[in-house]
C-alpha cells in the first residue's frame, strides 16, 4: 500500500515514517509538511532518524495524494479538514489521528467521507480502544450511585484539552449510561462549585514533562472505587494502530469509520 505521511516533521510523523519503513507491505511515497516549514526539501529518511531514502519533504499534498492509496494524518484540526477534502478528490484512504477538532471540523470531515474512506479516532491504540469498550460495559452496569471521572496526563507540548482519548472514554461512559456527553460532561471546576451533581461525567487534565499519554476512568461509589486505566509508553502503539487502520480501510467503500470498526469491537 502506497502511503503519504502529513505532518511528517511532527512527533507522530517521524514515528510513522519509521514504522512504515519496517512494514514490508507498506511503501512511503510522500512526506508532507506545511508550506513555509523549515523541513520542506529535507530528506524524509534522515528526518525519521533512518538512512537517507531520497524522498524529499514536500508541501504539495494534493499531487502526492493523487499517486497514493492512503494518507496518515496526525497534524492540527485545520490541516486535517483540508487534507480530508484532498483525500476525497483523490478517492483514497485518510486515517486521521488529529485531536481537538470542533463540531464544525467534524461536519466537514463527514462531508469528505462521501468520497474518501476515512478512519478517525482520538486514539489509535488497541489498548485504549479496548479500555473504551470496557468503560462502556461497566457504565452500563453501574447506576448514578457511582460518579464517573476521567483523568488524563500528557507531555507539556500538547495543545488541546481534554485529550481526544479522554473525550473518547467520556463518550463511551455516556453511551453505557444512555446519556450524552454534551449534557453531562463537566470540563472544569474552579472556585465555589457546589457539590457534584449525580450523573455528571467529570474531566481533569494534567500536563507536564514527556508523558506520552495516561488515562484513568474512575467509578467512585459509596465506600468503593473502580479504576480502569491505560498508560502509553511509546508512540509506536499509535503508529501501528493507524497503519492497521489504513490496511483495513483499503478497498472499503467511502465513509467515516472508527477504530472500533477496525478492531471489531462494535459488539463488545
Ligand atoms: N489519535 C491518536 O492515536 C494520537 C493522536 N495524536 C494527535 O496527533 C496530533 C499531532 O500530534 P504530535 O505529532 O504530537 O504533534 P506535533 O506538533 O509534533 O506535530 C504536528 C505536525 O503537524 C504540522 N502542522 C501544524 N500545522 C499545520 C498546518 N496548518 N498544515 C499542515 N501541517 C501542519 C506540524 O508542522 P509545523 O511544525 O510546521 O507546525 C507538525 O509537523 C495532535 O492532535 C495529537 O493530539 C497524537 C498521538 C496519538
Ligand atoms: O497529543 C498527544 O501526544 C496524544 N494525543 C492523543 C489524545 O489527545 O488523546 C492520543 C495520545 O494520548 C497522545
Amino acid at each position: 500500500m502506497r502511503l503519504v505521511v502529513v505532518g511528517a516533521s511532527g512527533r507522530m510523523g517521524r514515528v510513522l515514517m519509521r514504522t512504515i519503513s519496517e512494514a514490508p507491505d507498506l511503501l512511503l511515497v510522500g512526506a508532507v509538511d506545511q508550506p513555509g516549514s523549515e523541513f520542506v526539501g529535507r530528506d524524509a529518511g534522515e528526518l525519521a532518524g533512518l538512512p537517507a531514502n531520497g524522498l524529499k519533504i514536500s508541501d504539495d499534498a494534493l499531487t502526492l495524494f493523487a499517486a497514493a492509496d492512503g494518507v496518515i494524518d496526525f497534524t492540527v484540526p485545520a490541516a486535517s479538514v483540508g487534507y480530508a477534502a484532498f483525500a476525497a478528490q483523490a478517492r483514497i484512504v485518510h486515517v486521521i489521528g488529529t485531536t481537538g477538532l470542533s463540531p464544525e471540523d467534524d461536519a466537514k470531515i463527514a462531508a469528505a467521507a462521501r468520497h474518501a474512506t476515512i478512519v478517525k479516532s482520538g486514539n489509535m491504540s488497541l489498548g485504549v480502544n479496548l479500555l473504551a469498550a470496557l468503560v462502556r460495559r461497566v457504565a452500563r452496569t453501574l447506576d448514578e450511585g457511582f460518579d464517573i471521572e476521567v483523568l488524563e496526563m500528557h507531555h507539556n507540548r500538547k495543545i488541546d484539552a481534554p485529550s481526544g482519548t479522554a473525550l473518547l472514554l467520556g463518550e463511551a461512559a455516556a453511551q453505557g449510561r444512555g446519556v450524552t456527553l454534551e449534557e453531562n460532561g463537566v470540563f472544569s471546576r474552579h472556585g465555589y462549585t457546589g457539590p457534584r451533581k449525580a450523573g455528571d461525567i467529570g474531566f481533569a487534565t494534567l500536563r507536564g514533562g514527556t508523558v506520552v499519554g495516561e488515562h484513568n476512568v474512575i467509578f467512585a461509589g459509596a465506600g468503593e472505587r473502580i479504576e480502569l486505566g491505560h498508560r502509553a509508553e511509546d508512540r509506536g502503539i499509535f503508529a501501528r494502530g493507524a497503519l492497521a487502520a489504513a490496511r483495513w480501510a483499503r478497498g472499503r467503500k467511502p465513509g467515516l469509520y472508527s477504530m472500533t470498526d477496525v478492531l471489531g469491537l462494535t459488539d463488545f
